[in-house]
């Protein structure tokens, strides 16, 4: 007793540079004991990964800084196999099996707090909900917007915008050459013009217009959501992650608010106005958003949520499309061969640009919707974990259990890399697709590789826009091989690998993007002549 009440009396006799001396101290055991804990006694301690991720975030925060999380997580699956420690709470997995166990409709599992992060309003929209049986209830009015007739409404601005995009794409040609090529287009801006048009145009009915020549304040906002999500995302993979997600609603959100670019400010404004104006005169998808009622307990979206959910399908509808395009277009324009089998399968189906739209017809073109999957493969809409929290009761994933708190997930780009399902992962090659005894291919080899990779995801957080993205990718890729011949421009890689640029991505024959949850890219430069039809 006497030698406690005497440290006492040394700590309260102790000067300023004392205390600080002693609370760094405490810091700092307090680490070296959480560091022991989770190299040794967490319930991951024993999943293989590297070594400092084990008791720290540092690695990948600083991947996720650089923009290359995707590349270091194929990376580690190289080195430990189907299962990899990325941070000291969480695990990623390539088996096949994992993925139906995190994302299938049993599994005990929610969407990460990082999620949380994204939220600006206080009402969550679908995406950021992560109480599952909340998720649940916003999904159901969700999905009335994504029937069957809302999607063929869909395909029809679709349809307008992409002939349209087409007569700018192929005009102005390059006067430095006399060879009938047009001016060089950077794919992925004109990707993203195109996709924000469609879903201006079938979320409020009014298109941005901003494919369109001439000064808009609008163009800009592509690049600004990109922009936005790449300065968030290194936060959410930080340690500071948790804090970050405490403080934006006690006075975080209004901060970041003062600092938001007047033209992000100007696109929330035009989707308020959108989402005011002429509700009921068109049947967009802002409309059957609005009339939209929970089954169960037949509430309708209150004004703050369905302004929310308007501007989720912007966002969770145009970065992953146009990466898939540019993914797309800088595959084909590169291999001969499948441009040459696609150019003939479009061409010889339809006589018409006109005739191009969702039916039969296209759905018949095999070899078309087997380059969509393939570009959905190399060029994932987010190529990152989609990361999910374990509950109560734990979950058992690839035969083994795991407590409830661990994050785990599955990361397409690796997932797509994977050699064992796919072999000749690096290689752009839709034949995989396609059952053929001239190449060996059968039923079975191709619902494998289907069930393995699933680019829209399964369960109840899968992607709700599925078939409005496929028709329109299908849509915007047969009009344009349709009326138009199209090439890599010469000399110019933007968006390849190089040799210069490290493992993962020295090979020149693929698809560079970074990772900041969406699917950040540039490139490819192409060139296109108009065909005589
Ligand atoms: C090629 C294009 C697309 C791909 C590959 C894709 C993929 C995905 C994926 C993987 C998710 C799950 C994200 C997560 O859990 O973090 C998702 C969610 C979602 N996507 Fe897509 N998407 C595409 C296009 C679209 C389009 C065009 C729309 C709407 C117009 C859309 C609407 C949504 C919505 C609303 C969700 C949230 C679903 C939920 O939380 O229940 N997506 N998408």
């Amino acid at each position: 007793m006497s030698s406690l009440i005497h440290n006492l009396a040394r700590f309260l006799e102790m000067n300023r540079d004392q205390y600080l001396w002693h609370a760094i101290s405490v810091v700092f055991y307090w680490y070296i004991a959480i560091a022991i804990h989770d190299i040794f006694f967490h319930p991951l301690a024993r999943c293989p990964g590297p070594w400092i991720s084990k008791f720290s975030q540092l690695p990948n925060f600083y991947h996720a800084i650089k923009g290359d999380r995707h590349i270091w997580i194929w990376q580690n699956h190289q080195i430990y196999g189907d299962k990899v420690r990325i941070q000291p709470n969480e695990v990623v997995f390539l088996a096949p099996q994992a993925s139906r166990d995190i994302y299938g409709s049993k599994a005990n599992v929610r969407r990460s707090k990082s999620y949380e992060a994204w939220k600006t309003v206080k009402e969550a929209n679908t995406i950021l909900t992560i109480d599952p049986a909340a998720h649940a209830r916003k999904r159901r009015i969700l999905n009335q917007a994504f029937t069957e007739k809302s999607v063929k409404h869909a395909t029809e601005f679709v349809s307008v915008h992409t002939e349209r995009w087409i007569d700018l794409i192929s005009q102005e040609k390059d006067i430095t050459t006399d060879d009938g090529w047009t001016r060089t287009r950077n794919m992925s801006d004109w990707n993203d013009w195109l996709v924000f048009d469609i879903l201006g145009d079938i979320c409020f009915g009014r298109s941005f217009d901003i494919k369109e020549p001439g000064p808009n304040p609008i163009r800009v906002m592509p690049r600004l959501v990109i922009k936005h999500v790449q300065m968030f995302y290194p936060i959410l993979q930080s340690p500071f992650m948790k804090f970050f997600v405490w403080a934006k609603p006690k006075g975080l959100d209004y901060l970041l608010k003062l600092v938001t670019p007047q033209e992000v400010k100007n696109y929330y404004k035009f989707i308020g106005d959108s989402c005011k104006s002429e509700q009921d005169s068109r049947l967009d998808m802002f409309h059957f958003l609005c009339n939209a009622r929970d089954p169960v307990t037949n509430e309708p979206y209150t004004e703050s949520a369905l302004r929310g959910e308007a501007a989720m399908l912007i966002v969770a509808g145009s970065d992953s499309t146009s990466s898939v395009l540019a993914g797309f277009w800088f595959y084909i324009s590169r291999n001969e061969r499948a441009y040459r089998r696609l150019t003939d399968e479009i061409r010889t189906t339809f006589t018409a640009s006109e005739e191009i739209k969702s039916g039969p017809k296209l759905a018949s073109c095999v070899y078309l919707y087997a380059c969509i999957d393939e570009s959905l493969r190399m060029v994932p809409a987010g190529p990152s974990e989609l990361a999910r929290e374990v509950l109560a009761g734990g979950a058992t994933i690839n035969g083994e259990h795991f407590p409830p708190g661990v994050v785990v997930g599955c990361a397409p780009w690796a997932m797509g890399r994977n050699e064992l399902i796919f072999g000749d992962s690096t290689k752009f090659r839709p034949e995989r697709y396609i059952p053929s005894e001239t190449t060996g291919i059968s039923v079975e080899d191709v619902s494998r590789i289907k069930s393995y990779y699933n680019p829209f995801l399964i369960g109840p957080g899968n992607c709700a826009g599925k078939n409005i993205a496929m028709a329109e990718i299908a849509i915007v890729i047969a009009k344009t091989l349709f009326r138009v011949d199209l090439r890599a421009v010469p000399g110019e890689d933007l968006g390849a690998g190089h040799p210069s640029m490290g493992w993962g991505r020295r090979d020149e024959n693929q698809y560079q993007v970074e990772d900041a949850y969406i699917t950040v890219h540039e490139g490819p430069m192409l060139q296109f002549k108009k065909r005589m039809v």
